[in-house]
């Protein structure tokens, strides 16, 4: 008589883009051949009755799908839910998620960890004049406020001079453009995992470059587009001969921001101040990114799950910040210290 190792059900609810790209043949029979159980959602229907579920894992929003998983949640508290639909809230504004950075808790060393200035302009009228740009000056980033994974949250403008400022619409931030040699880093993170890679950038901007550029140049996912897509945006770096960050600095960093937010799957992007090689400054934090392009992504994901399932009572990887004595729960408790 064979004895049947136990499979595990993670059920996932992912918008039909990201199933797409994450839910790959690789993944499906990497988990598979250890144990785990990758079902299908649909949001449409109840979740209740869609499990059981060991796991559930979502990027879904709206208010139908909080409710389907605050009812999920009373049915089947030690259910671990990834994540809580409050933590992922924080980073769809842009400046509530680049607050995060301010509030993280990084033992002291020579590499620094910042932010870049930004304003946020509520209102189109004081596009008008430059005012509003007061001390960071040009070029500077104009970002939507909302960083809701629509097209147009990932609409952004290079700023050259207020010229630039009038073809903009609030709510947007305005942030330092930081030269930083055309190379972002982004930092995945899967519970306790994190891996670095480098991608393109833009490229870096001299003041004698900045007088002979007017108005502003649009752009959206740059760091997804091939080699020869970002003509127009100057000269493509040599990403092998690129240094990577300390990894003991970004591990740091990615430990503090899940304590911080509460959260298990996400990246974050770095770059280099050109000018400070010892400056760091994270622009932009993603809940569930496209993990597909990391590498090993098949096997780092399984491991994620298989550490969800059987550390179920992994306060510290779940519960992030929660303090002693509060009610363990995974979703509506679990917020992050965003208080
Ligand atoms: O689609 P992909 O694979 O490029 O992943 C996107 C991410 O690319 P990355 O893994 O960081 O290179 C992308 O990261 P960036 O914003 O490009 O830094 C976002 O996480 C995006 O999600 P959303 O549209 O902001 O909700 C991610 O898109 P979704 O598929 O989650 O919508
Ligand atoms: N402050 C900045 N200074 C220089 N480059 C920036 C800055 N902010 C963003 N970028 C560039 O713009 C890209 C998109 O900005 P990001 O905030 O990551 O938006 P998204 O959410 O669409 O990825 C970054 O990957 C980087 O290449
Ligand atoms: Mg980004
Ligand atoms: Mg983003």
């Amino acid at each position: 008589m064979s004895i049947q190792a136990k499979r595990h059900r993670i059920g996932y609810a992912l918008a039909p883009k990201k199933v797409q790209s994450f839910i790959q043949p690789s993944l499906i029979s990497h988990a598979s051949r250890h144990n785990v159980d990758l079902i299908a959602i649909d949001p449409s229907k109840s979740l209740i009755e869609q499990g059981p579920f060991d796991c559930v894992i979502h990027k879904l929003y709206g208010p139908d799908w909080k409710l389907q998983l605050e009812k999920f949640y009373l049915e089947n508290p030690k259910v671990p839910i990834i994540d809580s639909p409050d933590s992922i809230e924080r980073l769809h504004n842009r400046i509530s998620m680049l607050e995060v950075v301010s509030r993280l808790n990084i033992p002291k060393r020579s590499q620094v960890l910042d932010v870049p200035k930004q304003v946020v302009v509520l209102d189109s009228e004081n596009l008008k004049g430059n005012g509003v740009v007061g001390e960071i000056g040009f070029p500077l980033v104009a970002k939507p406020l909302v960083a809701d994974g629509s097209a147009k949250s990932h609409k952004m403008y290079q700023i050259f001079d207020s010229e630039g400022l009038k073809r903009l619409d609030a709510p947007i931030i305005l942030q330092d453009f930081v030269n930083h040699g055309g190379v972002i880093f982004k930092v995945y993170v899967a519970g306790d995992y994190v891996q670095c890679v480098k991608r393109k950038s833009l490229p870096d901007i001299s003041q004698e470059k900045l007088a002979t550029l007017k108005g502003s140049l649009s752009f959206s996912q740059i760091s997804n587009l091939t080699v020869r897509g970002n003509e127009g945006f100057g000269d493509v770096v040599d990403l092998e001969k690129v240094e990577m960050p300390p990894l003991g600095f970004v591990e740091e960093i990615a430990r503090a921001m899940r304590r911080e937010t509460g959260l298990n799957l996400f990246n974050f992007d770095v770059i280099r101040d050109a000018k400070d090689r010892n400056r760091y400054l994270v622009i932009d934090i993603n809940y569930f990114p496209g993990y597909a392009k990391m590498p090993n992504y098949e096997s780092v994901l399984t491991d994620f799950f298989l550490d969800l399932v059987h550390n179920n009572n992994s306060r510290e990887m779940l519960t992030g910040n929660i303090e002693d004595g509060e009610q363990e729960s995974y979703i509506g408790g679990l917020k992050g210290n965003n208080d």
